[in-house]
């Protein structure tokens, strides 16, 4: 039986992860056991878990806050993982790593491919470059897998933050000049899952398929129209969602305008592809109703 290690333990890619992969051979290792804040101490915790197969949806995710928190941000996302990356690499244990939209500047008009140049526009996507850049250099088998825009029915996200806004106002005002592709947590997972099939299958990560891949849910939106299409599948109604622009709604971090990603790489090489965000959207909303 190959142990899948699994790093993290409540976020949303990782609680989704737990309801797909084979609870016999999963280890979740929450911060007790990794806390990636530790960097001197990640090597010696992997060696203990010795896994055959790592997967990292772990990271530092709040964007707006790493502007002031730099340094832990990039002690989790940055030193930890090429910690994990070197001791993937010196063991050849398959690593799947999560990255982010956030790595490009967002000045293009057409979806980003894997080869084009990133340019974060601020710490937490630089952050989660530099975690990149360590992994493709340590030699580690490995996936990239950038995503964006994840949202689900639990954790910190978009998606919940509307819903519970929609219980208190009947006015919101929402970014309309930010497009990107919004990514439930559970299309991750069942792609994700399709992966490691594979990697077990193959009995290994072939190092022609090594490197970054796009991740993302199909198509393409601004914020304030999947807020208003989260409130539709929602059948939320006393809710007015008003268009603003960026500049009237500052934030500490500057976030991309434009950041969708072209999923093409990730269909040819391994055959998958996300849904299209609007059919992830229902899907979301269906699961909030049976919980
Ligand atoms: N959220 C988003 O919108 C997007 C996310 N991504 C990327 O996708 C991946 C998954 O994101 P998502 O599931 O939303 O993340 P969440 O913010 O939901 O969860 C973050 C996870 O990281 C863990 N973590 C944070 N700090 C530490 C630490 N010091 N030691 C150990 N674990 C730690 C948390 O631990 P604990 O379980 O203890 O809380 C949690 O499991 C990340 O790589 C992220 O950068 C990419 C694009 C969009
Ligand atoms: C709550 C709210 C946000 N906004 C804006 C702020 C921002 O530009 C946009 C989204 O806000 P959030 O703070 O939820 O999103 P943000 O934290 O920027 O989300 C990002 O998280 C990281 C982890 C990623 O990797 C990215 O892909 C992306 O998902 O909506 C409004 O305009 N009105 C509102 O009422
Ligand atoms: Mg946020």
């Amino acid at each position: 039986m190959k142990k899948i290690l699994l790093i993290g333990q409540n976020g949303q890619v990782s609680t989704y992860l737990q309801g797909v992969l084979p609870a016999d051979s999963l280890q979740v290792a929450n911060r007790e056991i990794l806390d990636l804040s530790k960097v001197d101490q990640v090597q010696e915790s992997l060696a203990a878990l010795a896994p055959d197969l790592i997967i990292n949806p772990a990271a530092y995710t709040a964007v707006d806050l790493a502007e002031s928190e730099t340094e832990l941000a990039y002690a989790i996302n940055r030193d930890a993982v090429a910690e994990i990356a070197q001791y993937a690499a010196r063991h050849q244990v398959p690593l799947i790593h999560f990255s982010t939209d956030y790595v490009f500047p967002g000045d293009a008009d057409k979806p980003y491919k894997e080869t084009d140049v990133p340019g974060p526009t601020g710490v937490y996507g630089a952050s989660k470059l530099a975690g990149e850049k360590a992994v493709l250099e340590s030699g580690a088998p490995a996936l990239i897998l950038r995503t964006a825009w994840v949202y689900s029915n639990h954790g910190k996200n978009f998606y919940r933050t509307m819903l519970s806004l929609a219980e208190s106002r009947d006015e919101l005002s929402v970014v309309a000049d930010q497009i990107g592709a919004p990514t439930y947590a559970g299309s991750i997972a069942e792609a994700t899952k399709r992966l490691v099939d594979i990697i077990l299958e193959q009995g290994g990560l072939r190092k022609e398929q090594s490197g970054i891949y796009h991740f993302t849910c199909a198509g393409q939106t601004s914020w304030c129209e999947f807020a208003r299409a989260i409130f539709v599948e929602n059948e939320v109604t006393n809710v007015t969602v008003n268009p603003i622009a960026t500049a009237d709604y500052p934030t500490p971090a500057k976030r991309p305008a434009f950041s969708v990603l072209d999923g093409n790489k990730l269909k040819s090489v391994f055959g998958i592809a996300l849904p299209h965000w609007g059919t992830a959207l229902a899907q979301c909303a269906a699961e909030s109703k049976s919980l």
